[in-house]
């Protein structure tokens, strides 16, 4: 079996370590060895223990008291040291040499848009320890409640894959507030655009022209800007979110097979040979 990593980025409080865990628990109750890499160097508390954990190397409190530095500066030593130290990365992963790693980061959105730590993190797992690697960008549903907001997060989401240089799935979490229509002020945006929560499907895959319209109607003044934008939006065909509504199961297992796709899991297993199967296998098949 080869090397699995799926980082779980986006910005604070998009649901990141949450998500670890519904992935980890749908993952293990299908009897898969999966395992939580905490990357996130202020974690306080999770709800599975991690196999790895940066904070057994460094921890962002420590640095801050101890260098005197700010949480973001914190958060860059901390980063540096852990490239400082791959020996102890080393260590940490040659006990899950065939495992499959959520890796849980940290909410600093300067990580996934203008800093070259988390690529370069990426880049040491993908190239120094051959793990495939790819990235979900979480960003909360109530980013689709207004158009500026959507146009931020859509931003913030095409610097992230750019930056980051994996395969990325975009994904709108906290999906089960829009249905209890708790996202903020309202479905605006959707209820504008004439759609209903119903055909969200709709709005992940966005129509360029729709939300031209709204958002000239919100920002007229910018309407060659927002053009710009929504051209950008229509050129980068590969932004769509994938909706992620945690209180299902099944919303949970069709991102896991979403990222399961996107790194090829599983390619690399041998197939079965026949001289494996036992007289069983023959007898269930001719059934
Ligand atoms: N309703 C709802 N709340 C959620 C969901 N996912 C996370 N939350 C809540 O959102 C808050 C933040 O969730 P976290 O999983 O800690 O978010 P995070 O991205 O790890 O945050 P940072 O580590 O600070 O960057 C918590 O109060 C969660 O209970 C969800 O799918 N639906
Ligand atoms: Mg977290």
């Amino acid at each position: 079996m080869g090397k699995y990593a799926c980082m779980l980025t986006g910005p604070a409080g998009a649901g990141k370590s949450t998500l670890a865990a519904a992935l980890i628990t749908h993952a293990q109750a299908s009897g898969r060895n999966v395992h939580l890499f905490n990357l996130d160097p202020a974690a306080e508390r999770f709800e599975f223990a991690p196999s790895i954990d940066i904070k057994e190397l460094i921890s962002l409190e420590d640095v801050m008291t101890e260098m005197e530095l700010g949480p973001n500066g914190g958060l860059v030593y901390c980063f540096e040291y852990l490239m400082d130290n791959l020996d102890w990365l080393s260590e940490q992963l040659s006990e899950y040499n065939d495992d499959y790693l959520i890796i849980d980061c940290p909410g600093q959105i300067e990580l996934y848009t203008h800093t070259s730590l988390l690529s370069r993190f990426i880049n040491t797992l993908s190239t120094s320890f051959n793990y495939r690697v790819m990235a979900c960008y979480l960003l909360e549903s109530n980013f689709i409640d207004d158009v500026n907001k959507y146009f931020a997060g859509t931003l913030s989401a095409m610097s992230s894959m750019v930056n980051l240089e994996v395969p990325m799935i975009n994904v709108l979490s906290k999906v089960d507030l829009l249905k209890k229509g708790e996202a903020g002020s309202s479905r605006h945006l959707i209820a504008r655009a004439g759609r209903t929560g119903k055909d969200l499907e709709r709005f992940l895959d966005p129509d360029p022209t729709l939300i031209l319209s709204e958002a000239n109607s919100h920002n007229p003044k910018f309407y060659n800007l927002n053009k710009a934008i929504v051209q950008l939006i229509e050129d980068f065909s590969l932004i769509n979110f994938h909706p992620l509504d945690l209180t299902s199961e099944d919303s949970v297992g069709d991102l896991l097979s979403h990222i399961d796709n996107c790194m090829q899991y599983g390619e690399d297993e041998e197939p079965k040979e026949p001289k494996d199967m036992d007289m069983g296998d023959f007898a269930e098949a001719e059934e």
